[in-house]
């Protein structure tokens, strides 16, 4: 007996691997067409194991946001590197990211090795292509397009938003047709205190770039929403090692960590859709970054 088909839907888990700073969760937010995931200048901001889904008309497509792959360093390095090379497996597509403005070097390379023992589809992305001229982006696609086999290429500018589109309907030509795997209203798997601290962490790392590159984690100790005063108020505390970087965040007489909160409620009124209130403190914990069970506990890395 026929069975009735309905319209050909296409689902499916895509991955965004490259150096840090190559522009990977500047191009989930591009994609989203709002503010995800964070951003920020200093490499290896991201830690988590970060979704977003995005549903429209044909297909639903769920991006992973792995952590730079990177040789560890410490204990949180080698948390990252093992969920990033996790991240490469059973997913669809992998969508390997180049910055066009930066020669193609052996971190690149060393990522384009590790996606080769991939089984998924793989999309070169020049990211950047903003910042180039045509000389520049010519010798770029042939020196990145040396690097493996490419079952497409996209080059884009999640800046300007040129191609994110093309990029888009790429990887859905290459998806599995497939079920929705989420509600079509999701648009993260995340629970929004982690994306709240998150939020507060970019922040951080913005303002004190050079003075306490990873050596902090924010929790969100309490959040809760005031449907009277259409307010969430959120409690978090920034957790740093040592004293010193404790009296860098809060500064002369609060004013740094007033900044920080200042800049932080203005993303989170625009997350949350509500008026905030926003309170933050600093403690110090010593070496938490070096205790992987401390990891677990702020939140990072696997099974968090
Ligand atoms: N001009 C320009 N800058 C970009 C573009 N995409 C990203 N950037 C900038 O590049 C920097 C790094 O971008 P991210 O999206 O944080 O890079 P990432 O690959 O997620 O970095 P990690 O979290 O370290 O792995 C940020 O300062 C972005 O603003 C782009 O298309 N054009």
């Amino acid at each position: 007996m026929p069975v009735e088909t309905s319209e050909s839907f296409r689902s499916g888990f895509v991955t965004l691997v490259g150096r840090p700073n190559a522009g990977k969760s500047t191009l989930v937010n591009a994609i989203m067409g709002k503010k995800i995931a964070i951003t920020s200048n200093t490499a290896q901001t991201t830690r988590h194991r970060f979704r977003a889904v995005l549903t429209r008309e044909g297909f639903q497509l769920i991006l992973v946001d792995t952590p730079g792959l990177h040789k560890p360093h410490d204990a949180l390095g080698e948390e990252l590197n093992t969920s990033a090379l996790k991240a490469l497996e059973d997913v669809d597509v992998v969508a390997f990211l180049v910055d066009a403005s930066k020669p193609v070097g052996t971190g690149d390379e060393w990522v384009a090795a590790q996606l080769s023992r991939a089984r998924s589809k793989k999309v070169l992305v020049l990211s950047k292509i903003d910042l180039v001229d045509d000389a520049e982006l010519d010798r770029q696609r042939f020196a990145a397009a040396r690097l493996g086999d490419w079952d497409a290429v996209v080059e884009l500018s999640s800046t300007t938003g040129e191609h994110v589109q093309d990029f888009i309907d790429t990887v859905v030509a290459l998806l599995p047709e497939g079920p929705s795997w989420f509600p079509a209203d999701m648009e993260t798997d995340q629970p929004i205190d982690v994306v709240v601290a998150e939020f507060i962490r970019e922040k951080i790392l913005r303002s004190f770039r050079d003075e306490v590159p990873h050596a902090i984690g924010v929790r969100v100790e309490e959040m809760g929403y005031d449907r009277k005063k259409d307010l969430h108020r959120i409690y978090a505390v920034v957790y740093v090692e040592r004293d010193s970087q404790k009296g860098i965040i809060i500064g002369r007489q609060g004013a740094a960590i007033k900044q920080v909160g200042t800049e932080a409620r203005l993303d989170l009124e625009q997350l949350l859709g509500t008026r905030v209130f926003l309170d933050l403190s600093v403690k110090v914990k010593k070496n938490w970054r070096r205790d992987a069970n401390q990891i677990r506990r702020f939140g990072y890395g696997e099974g968090a």
